[in-house]
């Protein structure tokens, strides 16, 4: 690519790396969905993802302390204010806790990352350090995966409700508000990329950036796939109570 694209162009080769790479692909995610994931799998997930969300609020106050515009950062700031919450119990990571309790997982297990796989660590600390190394414009076309998360989160939950038992409308109760914040979130960082991505430099640099970030989902859920399902996980880290049992099963 050494043209300059026009907006609408740039638009649709960002999705176009959505449609390629994001990870409604990935075969972990269509297991989760599908039901096939067994209970250990399930909670092995929801704790790994935990370093996730808890990294979230953490990269956007790196993005928000690169931004020289205050209106900017008025726009920025309320992501971290989902996550965090207004006071304690509220805010996104708060909800995910309540679907790592309802799993019976324990909140210090969770909370302090130590049972999570070491690529899930790597992965998360590579998002936090690209969006303090590359430039503003990459970090805020990293978080452009937001484009995505609502197909995502639909299917997934509809999967997972329908085919997990022990999985009820309330222990996915994280995922009610983020297709809505995600659009709001998504369609400010797209006009921000469009506008801002104005030479074909620009323009490949935020197109690697969205690669990157997919990359990175997909990183951690090929360590969960690999881990959990075809070797074993790191000697540190979560080990399934089911896992025994499906060898044996085998
Ligand atoms: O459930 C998902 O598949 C999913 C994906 C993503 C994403 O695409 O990065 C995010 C979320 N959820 C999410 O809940 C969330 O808060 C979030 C913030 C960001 C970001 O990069 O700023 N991505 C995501």
């Amino acid at each position: 690519m050494t043209e300059l694209l026009t907006a609408d162009a740039l638009e649709a080769a960002l999705r176009d790396v959505g449609a390629t790479r994001y990870h409604h692909l990935h075969p972990f995610q269509l297991r989760l969905q599908s039901g096939a994931c067994s209970r250990g799998e399930v909670e092995a997930w929801a704790l790994n993802r935990y370093l996730y969300q808890a990294c979230i609020p953490q990269k956007d106050a790196a993005i928000l302390a690169r931004m020289d515009d205050a209106q900017l950062r008025r726009e920025w700031r309320q992501r971290i204010i989902d996550h965090d919450g207004e006071r304690e119990g509220e805010g996104g990571i708060a909800k995910w806790l309540k679907l790592t309790d309802d799993l019976g997982l324990d909140r210090e297990d969770v909370m302090s990352g130590r049972l999570a796989l070491p690529a899930t660590k790597f992965a998360v600390n590579a998002y936090v350090s690209f969006v303090k190394d590359r430039s503003l414009l990459e970090a805020i076309a990293s978080s452009l995966t937001e484009l995505f998360s609502p197909m995502v989160i639909k299917i997934r939950s509809a999967g997972m409700l329908e085919n997990y038992d022990f999985i009820t409308p309330e222990t996915l109760a994280y995922f009610n508000k983020r297709p809505v914040q995600a659009k709001r979130d998504s369609d400010f960082a797209l006009d921000y990329v469009k506008r801002y991505a104005t030479t074909p430099e620009l323009q490949r640099a935020a197109i690697g950036a969205l690669e990157f970030k997919c990359s990175m989902l997909w990183a951690m859920l090929d360590a969960l796939e690999h881990a959990y399902l075809y070797a074993k996980p790191w000697p540190d880290a979560f080990q399934t109570a089911d896992r025994g049992q499906r060898q044996a099963a085998e």
